[in-house]
């Protein structure tokens, strides 16, 4: 008898603005697909790997000027590879389905096209980073108007990067809804208003064609 090789797991990101509700919602579409007899890891970036984590620190804390755009989206790229080595690529390869808080598509939106680095450089020196290791399915959470949500939960304590001015989160949002248009096999557009059960609900169908 010769044995199974395990089938590979599929690889989702959560993304949108500050505040949509990803973390809510990964853990929520986490157990709605243990429910349906899947192994679910959840991870999150920037961090989901030891390095990676400490890497968030430097990144997440301390002065606006801390870093400058560059040094900022290589430094997201440097967690993001460890991340991708030490936590993702594991887990896919036991069969587990990753749920990832955030992954390459922020730094596209936020490095890239709100930081006026371009979009096509940062996903340059994110494919050295992780190589194939796009997720097979992003699902970006819209609010129409992101920021009360996150504004009730961060009060007057955003991080270094969420307490950026509004116009550099609509570029963010604008960024976010144009590589949806460029990449529409991999990227979809999900409402997130509503209640939890309904986002939850609308995410379960945006995964309809990889679901067993
Ligand atoms: N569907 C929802 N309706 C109302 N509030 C929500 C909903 N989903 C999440 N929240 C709340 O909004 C805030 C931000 O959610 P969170 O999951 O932390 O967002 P993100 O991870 O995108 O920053 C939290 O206080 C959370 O409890
Ligand atoms: C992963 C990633 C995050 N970020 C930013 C988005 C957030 O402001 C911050 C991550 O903090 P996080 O606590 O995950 O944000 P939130 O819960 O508000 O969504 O880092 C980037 O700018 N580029 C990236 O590649």
């Amino acid at each position: 008898m010769t044995a199974q090789a395990t089938p590979r797991g599929k690889f989702i990101s959560l993304e949108g603005g500050e505040g949509v509700g990803k973390s809510t919602q990964v853990r929520a579409l986490a157990q709605a697909l243990r429910e349906r007899g899947l192994e679910v890891v959840e991870t999150r970036e920037p961090g989901g790997s030891e390095g990676a984590e400490r890497i968030r620190d430097l990144l997440l804390q301390g002065a606006e000027d801390r870093w400058n755009a560059r040094a900022e989206a290589l430094l997201f790229a440097a967690a993001r590879a460890d991340h991708v080595v030490k936590t993702i690529e594991p887990a896919l390869a036991a069969g587990a389905w990753v749920l990832c808080d955030r992954f390459v598509d922020s730094s596209l939106a936020y490095q890239g096209g709100a930081g006026g680095l371009g979009v096509a450089e940062v996903r340059a020196i994110n494919a050295f980073a992780i190589g194939n290791g796009f997720p097979d399915r992003t699902l970006i959470l819209l609010l129409p108007d992101g920021n009360e949500r996150a504004a009730a939960r961060d009060r007057d304590r955003p991080d270094r990067i969420g307490g950026r001015p509004a116009d550099y989160h609509q570029a963010v949002d604008r960024a976010f809804r144009e590589i949806a248009a460029a990449e529409p096999e991999r990227v979809t557009l999900v409402d997130a208003t509503g209640t939890l059960e309904a986002v939850t609900a609308r995410l379960v169908a945006a995964l309809a064609d990889l679901l067993p």
